[in-house]
């Protein structure tokens, strides 16, 4: 079992070939031990699309010894960085050409919307390809003087080597070009573990990998469960890199992981510091969203619905706790639920469709346990909260009132459409509510006056904070967390710190040293 298989997607009268197989070495094939296979489902009618290989331990050494020769043959410090640009270039050129099916492939094994998979993540995706076949060749180093007249220092940014990159199911296609752009832009080489949930992109995207003419073992792409192929990538002594974008819980382990696994070479005092540099997280949020009495409300309630139906809540920067300033909250809230009630929740082949289902049935049980927690814990439902009849994994918007920070709708991240509202009275109030938070990923606020917006997006606690607007990125803007939203920055230059490693060499052109010192 490792044969492509032919998808029909009746909706746009079209059929795509999808490889099934590992990607190893540009080739896909079968698993070295293993006949397990991964089922993959369309959450919007509950229907399996295709079984593709499951990959095992022994499957995560195999790519990872590709990805070792290919790094220290054709590609690391042995390809130049017009070269790599070209390939990145080339492989943007393929994904724009392939945008429609890639969108519909996504829709069907992710539920999003075609045309939110096409306009938005794919659109940024092949963004995100360009923006850093950029800087490929803008990678560069410092000459540093220590004396004039002997001798000098320059430092080298070496690719950090072989990556092990770890990717969800929220945004299959986008996670993978935040991953895989900067790191080939740096010359490292990649073994990829899509989410088993979602595995179908990664795969279609290998096969533009071989037709971009990257060199074998460059990028390897090895779907696989978490337990088995993450946990083995994350705590592999042969690879020298680890990104992940996931929950809190599952970066937690690969912290550990790849801990031992530096423990087997370094000391334990120096563990720490190399697990630093080698893995970078980006995890979950319980992201604050403040409307101020000033602001406009209008907008201010389009970014908040934004905020938390985007992607059907499973975001991990979603807005998911609204505070609004008591002297506007009733008309706040009236605009805000009309706003909520005109997003299309439905049919992802329809162009007007804004929201698809949640991505598995794991995830549909688990966001209705949270509403019937809110409902059990005293909050007050004024959107939602009740299932829909029939096929597909939908949860229609759904907004609290009359929360208080200790319910578990307030406390933990549900990756839902479902939004917890509060009213505060002042600032001070405000940033207390909304820095009252293990997580440290996104914030929001809304107000007209300016030095409000400079002093509370100071105060708040997160890596990204949005002023009169939410969820937003851009390529060339660093993302990532505080607190226990992750370590280290995707996006932007700061990306490219996570991929290379800074090398000293100093230089003696005239020092003799004296005998004995
Ligand atoms: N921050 C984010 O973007 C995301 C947050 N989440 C949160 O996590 C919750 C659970 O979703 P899951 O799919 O279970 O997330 P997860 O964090 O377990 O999965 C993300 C990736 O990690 C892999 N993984 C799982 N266990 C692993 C391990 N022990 N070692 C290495 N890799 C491992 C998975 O196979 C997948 O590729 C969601 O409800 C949501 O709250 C989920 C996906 C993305
Ligand atoms: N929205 C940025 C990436 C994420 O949700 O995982």
């Amino acid at each position: 079992m490792a044969q492509p298989v032919e998808i029909s997607i009746a909706a746009a009268s079209r059929k795509v070939t999808v490889p099934t197989g590992l990607f190893i070495n540009n080739e896909f094939v079968p698993s070295v031990d293993s006949n397990e296979l991964i089922q993959c489902i369309n959450p919007a009618t509950e229907e399996v699309i295709c079984s593709v290989v499951a990959g095992s331990v022994a499957d995560i050494d195999r790519a990872v010894a590709a990805a070792r020769a290919a790094y220290n043959t054709t590609w690391g410090k042995n390809v130049g960085p017009l070269e790599r640009a070209r390939l990145l270039h080339r492989l943007a050129d393929l994904m724009e050409r392939d945008r429609d099916t890639l969108a519909e492939l996504e829709s069907l094994n992710n539920g999003k919307p075609v045309r939110v998979a096409r306009d938005f993540d794919i659109g940024d995706s092949i963004g995100c390809l360009r923006y850093y076949a950029g800087w490929a060749d803008k990678i560069t180093g410092q000459t540093i003087e220590v004396d004039n007249k002997t001798k000098l220092a320059f430092t080298r940014h070496d690719p950090i080597g072989v990556c092990g990159q770890i990717i969800p199911w929220n945004y299959p296609i986008n996670m993978w070009a935040w991953k895989v752009a900067p790191a080939l832009a740096c010359g490292c080489t990649i073994v990829m573990k899509p989410s088993e949930i979602t595995p179908l992109t990664a795969l279609k995207l290998s096969e533009l990998i071989v037709e971009a003419g990257f060199p074998p073992g460059v990028v390897n792409t090895v779907p696989s469960l978490g337990s088995v192929g993450g946990a083995a990538l994350a705590a592999h002594p042969d690879v020298d890199k680890v990104a992940f974008t996931g929950s809190t819980v599952t970066g937690r382990k690969i912290m550990e992981a790849a801990a031992k696994s530096n423990l087997k070479k370094a000391s334990p005092e120096r563990a720490l510091l190399a697990i630093l540099e080698q893995v970078s997280l980006e995890l979950g949020g319980k992201s604050p969203h403040i409307v101020f009495a000033s602001a406009d409300l209008e907008q201010a309630a389009n970014w908040a619905a934004l905020g938390i139906l985007y992607n059907t809540g499973q975001d991990c920067t979603a807005g998911s706790r609204l505070f609004v300033q008591d002297t506007v909250y009733d008309k706040f809230i009236s605009i805000l639920v009309s706003k909520a009630k005109e997003i299309v929740v439905g049919n992802g082949f329809d162009e007007k469709t804004s929201g698809g289902p949640v991505v598995s049935k794991m995830q549909y049980d688990k966001v209705w346990s949270y509403i019937e927690s809110g409902k059990q814990e005293g909050a007050k439902v004024i959107l939602g909260g009740q299932k829909r009849a029939g096929k597909g994994f939908f949860v229609d918007p759904t907004i609290f009132t009359d929360v208080r920070p200790d319910m578990k709708i307030v406390r933990d991240e549900i990756f839902g459409p479902v939004l917890a509202v509060a009213k505060f009275s002042t600032e001070e109030e405000a940033v207390k509510l909304a820095n009252d938070t293990s997580y440290g990923l996104g914030a929001g606020l809304h107000s007209k006056d300016a030095d409000q917006c400079m002093r509370v997006s100071s105060a708040l606690e997160a890596g990204t904070v949005w002023v009169n607007q939410y969820n937003l990125l851009y390529n060339n803007v660093p993302f990532g967390g505080k607190k226990q939203s992750g370590i280290g920055r995707e996006l932007g230059s700061y990306a490219l710190e996570e991929y290379t490693s800074v090398k000293a060499v100093h230089w003696n052109f005239g020092e003799k040293l004296d005998w004995p010192f």
